[in-house]
């Protein structure tokens, strides 16, 4: 027989541990279950009404009478968390966003009626006025146009405020202003909603990858050919990541996320490796919008894709993924 060159050879095999599905399953790293997931979704007002979101097939909004069947399915899955997202009607849009204070705003009544009748699903809601603002940024303007921080903040205070008041268990700001996630913890805390989690939106980036979201939540038109830049972060650094997620966890982030997903795995790593809190990867709206296409094309395996792309952020060193395929991915899992 002919000998192999390497003195390591044939002790060292690793194709053993590959041979049959149960050393593979035996040996497996990283998994996803449906725990790890949070599933966003898209909330307008009305009755009975299902707009499909062109830009991202299988996601529509809906009015509450029709997400509260899909909270219950969420419950049925394992699925912890559902984020929500208003698409507000234009008509209630200004300059300054104030309709993200109105206590009785379309949000402030979702988030009452899911916790009273799932009172056992976290319920996440997205702090940051873009769906509010006539001009569709995150925060308000200044004569120049430039977004202003310290003004912005106060507001987004006051939204926090107002969810937690209406009994949401999460805030998510994901604004990008500087010193939001403090002076939301302040308020909490002065106001007695000592328990209101806060995930924060620690190091987002100004991503191309948004657009199917905006479109989703009715912001694209109104945005234009602005762009975020002067508030999200740079897609060329990373560094600066581990600097805002450690001022929001000092500010009294409870969690951190990272924004875009799988563009963005290099900087889960290092904020997991750097800070060891509790980690969460948004799969953003274009991320699923590409693997949807390409699906629907016949170019890839569409459930093969999906998990292999979950599994990515749970090896990335993620807790968590917010997706989209939240119930397409949990109903493959409890079906395995
Ligand atoms: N505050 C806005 C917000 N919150 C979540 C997303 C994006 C989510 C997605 O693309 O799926 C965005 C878009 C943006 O910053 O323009
Ligand atoms: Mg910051």
């Amino acid at each position: 027989m002919h000998l192999p060159s390497s003195a390591l050879f044939p002790q060292n095999r690793p194709r053993r541990l590959r041979r049959d599905a149960f050393t593979r399953n035996l040996v497996r790293e990283h998994r996803v279950t449906p725990h790890d997931l949070i599933y966003p979704v898209f909330v307008h007002e009305g009755e009975n009404r299902r707009e499909a979101v062109a830009s991202m097939p299988g996601v529509d909004r809906l009015s509450l009478d029709l997400l509260l069947p899909v909270a219950e399915d969420c419950v049925q899955l394992g699925i912890p968390v559902l984020a929500l997202f208003p698409a507000i009607d234009p008509s209630l849009k200004t300059p300054d966003g104030k309709e993200a204070l109105n206590p009785d705003g379309l949000i402030p009544r979702v988030v009452r009626a899911l916790k009273k009748e799932f009172p056992a699903l976290g319920v996440m809601t997205d702090v940051a006025l873009d769906p509010y603002t006539s001009h569709g940024q995150d925060g308000v303007l200044d004569d120049t146009g430039y977004i202003v921080n310290d003004d912005t903040v106060e507001i987004l205070t006051g939204q926090a405020l107002t969810h937690a008041e209406a009994g949401v268990d999460i805030v998510a700001p994901s604004d990008m202003m500087d010193g939001r996630i403090g002076a939301i913890r302040e308020a909490l805390e002065v106001q007695g909603h000592i328990h209101t989690r806060i995930m924060a939106y620690s190091a987002k980036y100004a991503s191309a990858f948004y657009g199917p979201f905006r479109d989703a939540v009715g912001t694209r038109g109104a945005l234009g050919k602005a762009d975020k830049n002067v508030y999200q972060m740079d897609p060329g650094n990373t560094d600066e990541a581990l600097r805002e997620v450690a001022l929001d966890i000092a500010e009294g982030a409870d969690m951190v996320m990272v924004k875009p997903g799988m563009p963005y795995l290099d900087v889960v790593r290092r904020v997991k490796d750097e800070f060891r809190v509790p980690t969460f990867a948004y799969q953003v709206s274009g991320e699923y919008a590409m693997l949807k296409a390409a699906a629907a094309n016949g170019w890839l395996d569409h459930d093969a894709v999906m998990m292999e792309s979950l599994l990515a952020f749970k090896r990335a060193g993620a807790d968590g993924v917010l997706t989209y395929f939240a119930r397409d991915a949990a109903r493959l899992l409890l079906a395995r």
